[in-house]
């Protein structure tokens, strides 16, 4: 992978560079990165960016190149500055929650812990990854949950912002459960699936819809889907189709599928089914494509449409009905002679207020119905696992509350870099998707549906409750 370092917003440089010059840089402090609300509406958000943010610190170097840029700013950095600089490398402990796991707004997804020098020239490019990846994994997930059964193709290079968008956002799709990808470069780097049919290019450039076809078929005899589409869906399109597959078995192969890319998709792929099966060519599958996403997926599957695999491109890879993810990169901790003191920021959207401390989370599990009762926030070094009883509520209306027993305390963050060493072996992608497939397996479906779902609890321990309530009252001047 390649050097990232100045892909950092400037003020990151700035605040580095005042720190250096006070003789500060080097006090070690904790940030958490965490998202406020879940996006789409959904009732969880799948957590995707590891591997590039893993990538990223371990390739965290100033070039000649970079310092010599850095020179020419106007702001005119010390030329021992500039030379610290080249020695610059990430020395922190960072913890995250695996890819694939499921998140919600408000509790820790990745911790960084590093002298702030470090900590803050990192901040833009981790959330960068982090905020993107998740926000496609969860527009996938979405999607996965209404065709669970059929195949889904990723096909929205051609749309998506840009070639990092195209090609990270495939991955992050994959890992929520799609099945392949157009984008080859996705294909070779990541070992994803790659599919394609073909474009409406090919047939028009051939003498005919039919000639297109079977030429087409000649070339590949046993991975061919055919666009239908062109001319006339149900008067050219799918008997061609049929003529070419009957051809096709008389040399003892196979027409995989056709593609249907425009019109009315129900209607459409009744009819081509019907044609289909009464050619006794029921094994050919039939893909749609055409601005798809999960809405229109379950209208077309309430209606009837006879479709085993969707090809979905520029709603899924744009996110299109919520292009941005808010995750944020917040100081809640300053370490002082060894100890986490915490920190807080008040706003007077309390939503906004954060929350302070050296804190790690752990999903509640509870032990007769393996189901998730909610995310528990603590302190590091509260004994979690262990108590009894776990009273959870609602840190806003605290009088929602409940206590359980019987539970299981599993810590989501896991220990990544520590003192700047990588620690832990990125998983495989396969393995990232089947760990995908088992969290969700722990959430009660009311969580999981894709309209007006059921909130899922991010509690704070007492501890933490009460220091925050502390730091608001020290802080704040009703
Ligand atoms: N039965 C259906 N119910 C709801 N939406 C549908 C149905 N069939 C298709 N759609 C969607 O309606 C939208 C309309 O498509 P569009 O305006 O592109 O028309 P089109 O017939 O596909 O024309 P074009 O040839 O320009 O692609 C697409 O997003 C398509 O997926
Ligand atoms: O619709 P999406 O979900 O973005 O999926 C990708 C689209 O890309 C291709 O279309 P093309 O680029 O040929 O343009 P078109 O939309 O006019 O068919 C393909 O035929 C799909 O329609
Ligand atoms: O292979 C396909 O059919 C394809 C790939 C990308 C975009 N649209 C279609």
């Amino acid at each position: 992978m390649i050097n990232q370092i100045l892909h950092t917003d400037k003020y990151q440089l700035t605040m580095m560079y005042a720190h250096w010059k006070q003789g500060t840089k080097d006090r070690v402090r904790v940030f958490d990165a965490y998202f406020r609300e879940l996006p789409f509406g959904n009732g969880f958000a799948v957590f995707a960016g590891l591997q590039r943010i893993v990538d990223y610190l371990n390739h965290l170097q100033f070039t000649d190149e970079d310092i010599a840029y850095l020179r020419e700013q106007p702001e005119g950095f010390d030329e021992l500055f500039l030379e610290e600089l080249k020695n610059f490398k990430f020395t922190g402990n960072l913890h995250a929650v695996p890819e694939g796991t499921l998140v919600f707004p408000n509790e820790p997804i990745l911790r960084v812990e590093a002298p702030i020098f470090q900590a803050h020239l990192i901040e833009t490019a981790i959330l960068n990854f982090m905020n993107y990846q998740t926000l496609i994994a969860t527009k996938a997930a979405r999607i996965k949950r209404v065709a669970p059964d059929d195949v889904l193709f990723e096909f929205g290079s051609r749309r998506a912002q840009e070639a990092d968008a195209a090609i990270w956002g495939s991955r992050a799709a994959y890992i929520a459960g799609f099945n392949g990808t157009s984008n080859m470069l996705a294909g070779k780097w990541f070992g994803i699936p790659t599919i394609g049919t073909h474009a409406h290019a090919w047939v028009q450039d051939s003498a005919s819809e039919l000639e297109a076809f079977r030429s087409f078929t000649d070339v590949f005899p046993n991975h061919s889907v055919l666009l239908v589409d062109t001319y006339d869906t149900l008067k050219s399109g799918v008997p061609h189709a049929i003529q070419v597959a009957k051809e096709m078995e008389q040399r003892g192969h196979r027409l995989k599928g056709i593609r249907l890319d425009s019109g009315d998709l129900a209607y459409l792929s009744i009819e081509a089914r019907k044609m289909l099966d009464q050619a006794g060519l029921s094994y050919v599958q039939i893909i749609a494509s055409n601005d798809l996403d999960e809405h229109l997926i379950s209208d077309l599957k309430a209606q009837g449409a006879k479709i085993d695999g969707w090809g979905i491109g520029t709603q899924l890879i744009t996110a299109a009905d919520q292009p941005a993810l808010g995750g944020v990169y917040k100081l809640v901790a300053k370490k002082e002679h060894n100890e986490y003191v915490p920190t807080i920021k008040i706003s007077s959207n309390p939503e906004k207020i954060t929350t302070p401390g050296f804190k790690t989370v752990y999903r509640i599990v509870n032990k007769e119905s393996g189901k998730a009762e909610g995310d528990y926030v603590s302190f590091v070094g509260e004994d979690v696992e262990s108590q009894k009883q776990l009273k959870l509520f609602d840190p806003i209306h605290t009088f929602k509350q409940k206590v359980v027993s019987n539970f299981t305390a599993i810590e989501l963050l896991k220990p990544i870099f520590l003192e700047g060493k990588q620690v832990y072996d990125l998983l495989g992608l396969p393995t990232i998707r089947d760990y995908h497939q088992q969290q969700l397996s722990l959430f009660w479906e009311s969580h999981l549906r894709k309209l007006n779902p059921q909130r899922y609890y991010v509690n704070l321990s007492e501890q933490v409750w009460n220091v925050r309530m502390e730091l608001i009252s020290q802080h704040k001047k009703f």
